[in-house]
């Protein structure tokens, strides 16, 4: 699907298993979802600008590379997007973070939001939204939006699973945001849970349900 790039690297699927499994507990669960998101990081940045710059090793002068232009900003949505973090920051420590408060109405499933606090410079970073679950979209469409409507152009989602529908919604509203994930499954249940999916990944994350 155009704009939709799914990172099936051996080693990510065989810790996503893991991820999956019902019985891997919190602990367990936090340590393999970061260290995917750090595998993952290092794909979705591919495309970031290099700059030659001259430096002196103890031999002899050289050029080499550099990362150019924007930096980075990673913007989990709360609460499970925070799981991400951690990995993202080991390979790129210079990044700033923004959070945004986002749940899902078990009822509607309409996402209500209840906090938004981006780095000032918004409009300058690449920025990576990054949450584990994309299940019907509702709430990856709408931080997106937050993050536009404050100036912010260079957008990317990263997400460890998604549902077909989920994709198809932010693509609607946000074509111009491309979307990584590890996997895409089946389908939503009647819940809008995603099948087989992982189950709830906040709850799973940090031991709530
Ligand atoms: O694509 P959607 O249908 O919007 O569903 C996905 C959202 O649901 C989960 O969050 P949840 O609402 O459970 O909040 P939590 O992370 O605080 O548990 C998940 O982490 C996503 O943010
Ligand atoms: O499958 C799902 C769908 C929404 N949120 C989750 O945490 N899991
Ligand atoms: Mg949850």
């Amino acid at each position: 699907m155009n704009g939709v790039h799914v990172i099936d690297h051996p080693l990510i699927q065989h810790k996503l298993t893991i991820i999956r499994d019902r019985s891997t507990g919190p602990k367990e669960f936090r340590e393999l979802l970061d260290e995917v998101a750090l595998l993952m990081a290092y794909e979705v940045t591919r495309d970031l600008p290099l700059e030659q710059v001259e430096i002196e090793t103890p031999i002899a002068r050289t050029t080499g590379w550099t990362i150019s232009g924007k930096k980075v900003g990673v913007v989990p949505i709360l609460r499970a997007g925070l799981g991400m973090v951690g990995g993202i920051l080991r390979l790129i420590p210079t990044a700033k973070v923004g959070h945004i408060g986002v749940y899902r109405d078990p009822e509607t499933l309409e996402p209500v939001e209840y906090y938004c606090k981006l780095p000032t410079d918004v409009a300058e970073r690449d920025l990576i939204v990054v949450d584990p679950m994309l299940a019907t979209g509702g709430s990856a469409a709408a931080a997106i939006r937050f993050i536009k409507e404050r100036g912010g152009t260079s957008i990317r989602l990263m997400a460890l699973i998604a549902a077909p529908e989920g994709i198809e919604r932010v693509r609607g509203h946000h074509p111009d945001v491309p979307i990584f994930v590890a996997a895409v499954d089946e389908r939503l249940n009647e819940h809008a849970y995603i099948v087989p999916g992982l189950g709830d990944a906040g709850d799973r994350l940090f031991g709530t349900r």
